[in-house]
């Protein structure tokens, strides 16, 4: 089989997300440095309700909120955060921890700014993307998270939006920033295989109420019949040739 055909018979479906992640399986990679987090509250700029989620947009025509180090080469912009979450609390996140289900997840989608001229153009390469995966647990009532929730009221509709000033997404994360890392995809449409996933070990806290608030969000326009967005999380996906490696022993 000459080499073109081969090429065309590659998996092009071999690194989808999410995964089960197996901790014993995630070996330390002393390579790996700390995640470097630098978010820069004068960047939040809105909250979307995009049909199957509410995305919290960021500026990002600049190099103001960024990551780097951690598995990452060079800066990775902040451009938007968003949520997955189950119909019960026992079911919603996408990545699974040694076959745990959480009930919620938070993506914090970042691009390569370093190496391309926007979003759309770096989410065509394997290095386009950096989204840090933040497992949610059900907790006492969790006040960073209150402040989105506060906003749901004005975005319960498909398109519609809402701005949110001065959001400090830093406060939200846990003082814990160990890491899983592997290669993988968006788990959305358009399902692009340009992620470099990093998925915190340590899980943030919310309230079964508050969760219950992101289920009160509608998929439907304001002129339709009102379907709220129950869940809205993939299944974990086969690993193929992949290894997880993690930050910390
Ligand atoms: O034409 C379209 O509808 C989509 C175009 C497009 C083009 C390029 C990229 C891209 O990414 C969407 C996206 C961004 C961030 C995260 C996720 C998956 C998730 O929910 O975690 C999906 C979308
Ligand atoms: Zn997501």
């Amino acid at each position: 089989m000459g080499a073109s055909h081969s090429h065309r018979n590659k998996h092009c479906h071999s690194h989808q997300s999410p995964i089960n992640i197996c901790t014993k399986k995630a070996r330390h990679d002393p390579i790996l440095k700390p995640l470097n987090i630098q978010y820069d509250s004068k960047t939040s700029k809105r909250i979307v309700n995009m049909g199957h989620c509410f995305n919290v947009e960021f500026d990002d025509t600049a190099d103001m909120s960024v990551i780097n180090d951690g598995p990452l080469t060079g800066k990775y912009r902040l451009r938007q955060f968003h949520f997955h979450w189950g119909s019960t609390d026992a079911d919603g996140s996408e990545h699974v921890i040694d076959g745990k289900v959480y009930p919620a997840e938070l993506h914090i989608v970042h691009w390569n700014s370093h190496r391309y001229p926007t979003f759309e153009e770096a989410a065509k390469h394997p290095d386009g993307l950096a989204v840090i995966g933040v497992l949610l647990k059900i907790g006492e009532k969790n006040p960073v998270l209150q402040t989105i929730i506060d906003n749901l009221g004005q975005v319960k509709t498909k398109g519609k939006e809402h701005m949110l000033i001065k959001y400090e997404l830093s406060s939200m994360l846990p003082k814990d920033l160990n890491y899983w890392t592997y290669p993988g995809s968006l788990t959305t449409e358009p399902y692009f295989e340009c992620v470099t996933w990093i998925v915190l070990q340590h899980a943030i806290p919310i309230s079964s109420a508050q969760l219950t608030q992101f289920r009160g969000l509608l998929c439907t326009a304001e002129n339709e019949k009102p379907v709220p967005i129950l869940e809205n999380h993939r299944r974990v996906q086969r690993l193929h040739d992949r290894v997880a490696r993690s930050s910390c022993t």
